[in-house]
């Protein structure tokens, strides 16, 4: 088994309406993302899947995101754009892609809200 990571970056605003705390106002932060994905077999170039290709998918879902006010978007209408939200709805977009319903399978995303605060997301079971 393989497992592969790339990292993308974002940037965006949010506020956490009800932390009892300075992040109930708003901010934004540098959102760093991990991704990996998984697979066992190799192409004909010795890879499970070309970083390039899997970083354009990520950026995909990314761009939902990039530079915008994260509280507007309808993925956090019903729910705070917390790191663990916003890691979950970028597992769910990606484990929705049909470049991932076969042999490369979704590990994980891990959200870096700065340098020493991260969350990594992936489904039980
Ligand atoms: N489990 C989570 N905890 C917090 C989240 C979150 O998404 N999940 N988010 C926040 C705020 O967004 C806040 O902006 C970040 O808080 P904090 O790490 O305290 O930010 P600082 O830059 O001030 O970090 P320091 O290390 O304290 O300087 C809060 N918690
Ligand atoms: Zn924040």
């Amino acid at each position: 088994m393989y497992d592969l990571t790339i990292i993308a970056e974002f940037e965006a605003a949010h506020q956490l309406p009800d932390y009892p705390g300075k992040c109930c106002r708003l901010h934004g932060h540098n959102w760093k993302v991990e991704v990996t994905v998984y697979g066992h077999e190799l192409n004909q170039l010795g890879m499970v899947m070309d970083f390039k290709e899997l970083k354009a998918e990520v950026g995909k879902v990314i761009d939902n995101l990039d530079h915008y006010f994260l509280n507007d978007l309808p993925e956090f209408e019903s729910v705070p754009p917390t790191a663990e939200h916003i890691a979950k709805y970028i597992y769910d977009t990606l484990a929705a892609n049909p470049a991932f319903q076969h042999s490369i399978k979704v590990r994980s995303v891990q959200i870096w809200e700065s340098p020493r605060s991260a969350v990594k997301y992936w489904p039980q079971g």
